[in-house]
């Protein structure tokens, strides 16, 4: 397969390694300043980049009829106008905060946790991530999907970074060193704690993924997410 690495960074470094292991070519590696050559030869695009970049790249991938595989967090704002631009381009797009095998069964976790939880008003939700002093955005785009994972199976309605109020879920974002990235939901009351948690070792996973993820998407046309490539429920 040949793969158009949008993005390369600390990812995609890791992604091309895994991508050349598993046999695949790389056609194109773009960064902050060469072009978009190569991209319309590629069997599918995989985007990790920067949230300013994000945009531009699915853009060019729908335009060049390249389905894409995008992790770049931090952008979104900008989603509804990605996912209107692949169904008019009949495009494929994945897109993910988080394309590690650990982190989908976490999500799935935490969403059963939420439910049961909020049959208790007794105990209090609170989210922290670590990461990385490079880290751009935050909280991380993981966090984020953690947070709406409580509110879709909760009465909670929303997250924030400031003192939670009512209703909200506070989010702690840490940066601490070379951290890959760590994500803790806790449950508190006044009596006990409950607590998951999920700790990157590397960044293997979030590649491996992001690859497993680009050969089950080229070829097909629609919008979907890491539980359809991973089969989860
Ligand atoms: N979904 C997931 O599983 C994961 C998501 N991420 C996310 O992926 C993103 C990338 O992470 P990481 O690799 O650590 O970040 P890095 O900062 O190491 O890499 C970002 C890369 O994007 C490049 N870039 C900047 N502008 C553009 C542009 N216009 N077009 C294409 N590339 C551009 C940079 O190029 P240059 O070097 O020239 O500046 C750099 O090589 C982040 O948003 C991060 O949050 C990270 C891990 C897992
Ligand atoms: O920037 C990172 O490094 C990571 N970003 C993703 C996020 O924002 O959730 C995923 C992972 O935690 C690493």
């Amino acid at each position: 397969m040949k793969i158009a690495l949008l993005g390369y960074g600390k990812m995609g470094k890791v992604i091309e390694r895994i991508a050349l292991e598993r046999g695949h070519e790389i056609v194109l590696k773009k960064d902050e300043f060469n072009t978009y050559d190569g991209l319309s030869t590629a069997d599918v695009a995989i985007d990790f980049s920067v949230p300013s970049a994000a945009v531009d790249n699915i853009s060019a991938s729908f335009n060049a009829n390249v389905p894409v595989v995008s992790g770049t967090t931090g952008w979104l704002e900008h989603y509804d106008e990605m996912i209107a631009l692949c169904n008019e381009k009949k495009g494929g797009f994945i897109s993910s905060s988080n394309f590690s095998l650990g982190v989908n069964i976490f999500f799935g976790l935490n969403e059963y946790l939420a439910k049961i939880m909020n049959q208790f008003d007794s105990y209090k939700v609170t989210m922290e991530e670590i990461h990385h002093i490079h880290k751009l955005d935050a909280p991380s785009g993981t966090a984020i999907s953690l947070a709406q994972g409580v509110i879709q199976n909760s009465d909670y309605s929303n997250w924030t970074l400031d003192e939670a109020k009512k209703g909200e879920i506070h989010i702690e974002a840490k940066r601490i060193g070379e951290v890959p990235g760590t994500h803790t939901v806790n449950y508190d009351s006044a009596i006990d704690s409950i607590e998951i948690k999920h700790t990157a070792h590397n960044r293997e996973g979030f590649a491996l993924g992001a690859v497993i993820a680009a050969e089950w998407l080229a070829g097909k046309q629609g919008i979907f997410t890491m539980k359809d490539v991973l089969n989860l429920q």
